[in-house]
């Protein structure tokens, strides 16, 4: 079946006044519409639900918070009145419709909204609280009377939530999280948006491209947005960092804007199947893509985008689904929404577009059962489509800024190549994701290399047992920067964040088995632009997707698994024409792995010159070993204070959970004696238990002197003789290496630009 064509009107813009055409445009109405001064029902008033970041979901009181303006509060004796001058809705709306949320009396911080025709009872049975009404008709909850003190507190309690949310976006100034405000903000400063004017898009889209600021598309976005409009399907390759957001947001846009621009904003509000399904493999990646497209969306009253991610209830989720135009979510929790209600999934089938973004990681690992099981609900046999050559109707686009190569040979249908290991399971997948052509257009804007053009690489060799002292030393040679650090494991996380912190840095951690606020809260505080110098140690739940502002360095503590990894780690830094260095630390056991790892990354670079005139792709950085070593001593008693505090933390978690577990048998537990009785114990981890026993035993004095000791040493200056700070020689050559050269893979080579 041909993709469906629509003739697409040619874009009215050029220059930075872009015409208005063809779609009527709603902006967001004005809650303060002049009317007289008057009470109003509390729950007819225009209350807006305050939108909290996904990530935000656990974070304790955000639940249902909502704020309302242009109302004053007036108490008469015991009563509380609402006195407004703005236009209120209909008070006879649909619930569901308006968003707003109701868990249960004593858990919403907003008021919930009723039917005016609801008789009380029902309301009191739904466990809601039940109301009274006042001589001017204003239904107030009994709570509201009898605890005006209550209602006092929890008012600033609001104000204190609301100030701490947006001290959170102010905080991450610079990522796409903000994008939105900044539109409000800089509502003024339209910028010539000319350059888009060859993609054919709405003037809405124009408008709001100029005011947040993109004057011209990015490569991937030229050549796969116009690709998209046609109605074909899409695998789209792209460096990390290159706006591949916005390849696939800004066609759904517009398709939302062509099947909904001339609706009036009363046929707006009424539900509607969803036009977009996007999945995406972690759920701070979901959050920021959620906020991407409202900020090219924040000008219209819909579409409305919704986030489905874990945290919130799966109820709560379900009512969003209903009202969402865009639905953008990890695919565990989008499963397990879509195969509890029926409803959701049969409306799911009506997408127009299905996306995946960073699809290889989407189609592998622990992402692909429910991916499968998602693109299977969608496509599920119905009476339209019982034949078995059904095509769906949806185009389906796919995103990342790699993929595997037998997948990528495959789907830019290059002749019959091996395929590689998982050979079988691509094919296979292929299938699955059901392209309604028979080949996808396939766009790859760099084909060369994967890795982002302003983008700096270097290694370091060091011993394994020296990596800390090393990172120490990386992180002091390039102060002030803000910088993420991975490793291969949550339990490095938790040992290197403390063990920087002793040493004066500023370091949080990320990982996946933190409680979403501690993520939250380390995500904030990493992008701060207070905090510049800032440093994230994180696993690679934080490898893909994520962009923030001002990352200046990436550390591969370990060696990245895959070398797809090593692609999209890197890319945190040098995004969207910004500069940016990679170092990663590699140990003498880590050289095989890493040969291999540059091999993959740069071999297409290595055989065909890659246009790049240098034919060296990761250099080899000797630091001056002088001054590393001048650093140990440092590195060597804040790693005895850290350490002494995570064995004492771990001995509370191992000693609560052996008491518990005594309890629930009904003996007796003593710490000491059992220590004495395991002590004797030959085994695998004794060395370690040793170790963790040694920190515990540091008393407080000597953890005091040991603190002490640290403190005068990290007053001291450290002399790095300029004449020694680079012992320059060697380069890592990827032809010879692709040649399978034995020589000195690691050498002393000029620096990728240490201070
Ligand atoms: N046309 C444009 N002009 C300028 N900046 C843009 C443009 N399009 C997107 N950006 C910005 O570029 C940055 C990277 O975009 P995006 O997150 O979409 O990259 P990506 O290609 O998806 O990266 P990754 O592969 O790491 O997920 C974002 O901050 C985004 O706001």
């Amino acid at each position: 079946m041909a993709p469906e064509q629509k003739k697409r009107a040619r874009p009215a813009a050029s220059g930075s006044q872009p015409s208005n055409k063809r779609q009527k445009i709603f902006p967001k109405q004005d809650p303060a519409a002049t009317l007289p001064k008057r009470p109003v029902a509390v729950d007819a008033l225009p209350w807006n639900e305050v939108e909290m970041p996904e990530m935000h979901d656990d974070a304790e009181g955000f639940f249902g918070l909502e704020e309302v303006e242009g109302v004053e509060i007036i108490r008469e004796g015991g009563l509380v009145k609402f006195v407004t001058s703005a236009k209120v809705p209909d008070a006879d709306y649909d619930e569901e419709f308006t968003g707003f949320d109701y868990d249960g009396p004593g858990k919403s911080i907003g008021f919930p909204k009723t039917k005016d025709s609801e008789p009380i009872d029902s309301v009191a049975k739904r466990g809601k609280q039940p109301t009274e009404v006042l001589a001017d008709g204003c239904k107030t909850p009994h709570s509201e009377i009898k605890n005006a003190g209550k209602k006092e507190h929890s008012k600033k309690e609001k104000v204190k939530k609301k100030a701490k949310a947006e001290k959170w976006q102010e905080g991450s100034k610079e990522t796409v999280f903000n994008v939105i405000k900044g539109l409000e903000e800089d509502a003024e400063e339209e910028i010539d948006v000319s350059a888009w004017s060859e993609l054919d898009l709405a003037s809405y889209t124009l408008t709001a491209l100029s005011k947040i600021g993109f004057a011209k598309p990015t490569p991937i976005q030229s050549e796969a947005i116009p690709e998209i409009l046609a109605g074909h399907d899409v695998v789209g390759k792209a460096s990390t960092g290159s706006g591949k957001t916005l390849a696939f947001g800004i066609p759904i846009l517009e398709k939302w804007l062509e099947i909904n621009g001339e609706l009036d904003e009363d046929e707006l509000k009424k539900p509607r199947a969803p036009i977009a399904l996007i999945l995406s493999p972690t759920r701070e990646l979901a959050h920021q893509l959620t906020e991407h497209i409202k900020a090219l969306c924040s000008g219209l009253t819909a579409p409305y985008v919704a986030a489905v991610t874990g945290g919130l209830s799966v109820q709560k989720q379900q009512r969003q689904l209903r009202k969402a135009d865009i639905i953008i979510g990890t695919p565990g929790r989008l499963w397990e929404v879509m195969s509890a209600n029926t409803e959701v999934g049969e409306s799911f089938k009506k997408i127009k577009f299905l996306v995946m973004d960073e699809a290889d990681r989407l189609l592998t690992e622990g992402h692909f059962k429910e991916a499968t099981e998602i693109i299977g609900a969608l496509d599920r046999q119905t009476d339209a489509n019982e034949d078995d050559d059904y095509i769906p109707t949806r185009q389906t686009l796919v995103f990342s800024a790699t993929f595997h190569k037998g997948l990528q040979q495959k789907l830019a249908g290059k002749g019959k190549h091996g395929l590689m290991d998982d050979g079988e399971s691509m094919e296979y997948l292929l299938k699955k994701l059901n392209f309604r052509e028979d080949k996808p257009k396939f766009v790859d804007v760099n084909p060369i290399s994967q890795m982002a053009e302003g983008l700096k690489e270097g290694l370091v060799e060091c011993a394994g047992t020296e990596k800390d002292l090393y990172l120490y030393s990386l992180l002091l040679y390039h102060p002030n920067r803000r910088t993420l650090i991975f490793t291969n494991s949550i339990h490095s996380v938790r040992r290197l964040t403390p063990l920087l912190e002793t040493l004066g840095l500023k370091a949080h951690a990320l990982h996946s088995q933190m409680i979403q606020k501690a993520r939250m809260r380390s995500i904030e505080r990493f992008s701060s632009p207070k905090a510049p110098g800032s440093i994230l140690v994180a696993t690679d739940v934080a490898a893909r997707g994520l962009d923030i502002g001002g990352i200046n360095l990436v550390i591969h503590y370990h060696l990245p698994r895959a070398a797809d990894m090593y692609v999209h780690r890197s890319g945190r830094t040098a995004r969207a024409d910004a500069q940016g260095s990679s170092i990663l630390l590699c140990a003498p056991e880590e050289v095989v792995g890493m040969r291999r790892l540059v091999a993959k990354v740069h071999a297409q670079n290595a055989i065909t010159g890659g246009g790049n005139n240098s034919k060296y792709y990761m250099r080899s950085l000797d630091m001056d070993r002088k001054v590393v070593q001048r650093l140990k001593p440092r590195v060597t008693l804040a790693k005895k204070i850290a350490d002494s505090g995570i064995a004492k933390e771990k001995k509370g978690h191992d000693d609560d959970w052996i008491k518990n577990a005594a309890e629930e048998l009904g003996v007796d537990y003593d710490s000491e004696e059992f220590d004495a009785a395991g002590g004797g114990k030959k085994g695998r981890g004794t060395g370690r238990k040793l170790k963790e026993k040694e920190a515990r035993a540091l008393t407080k004095g000597e953890l005091g002197a040991l603190k002490g000791e640290l403190r005068a040493l990290l007053s001291e200056r450290v002399n790095v003789g300029v004449s020694e700070r680079y012992l320059t020689s060697g380069t890592v050559d990827i032809n010879e290496l692709l040649k399978g050269a034995k020589g000195e893979f690691l050498g002393q080579v000029d620096g990728i630009g240490m201070e």
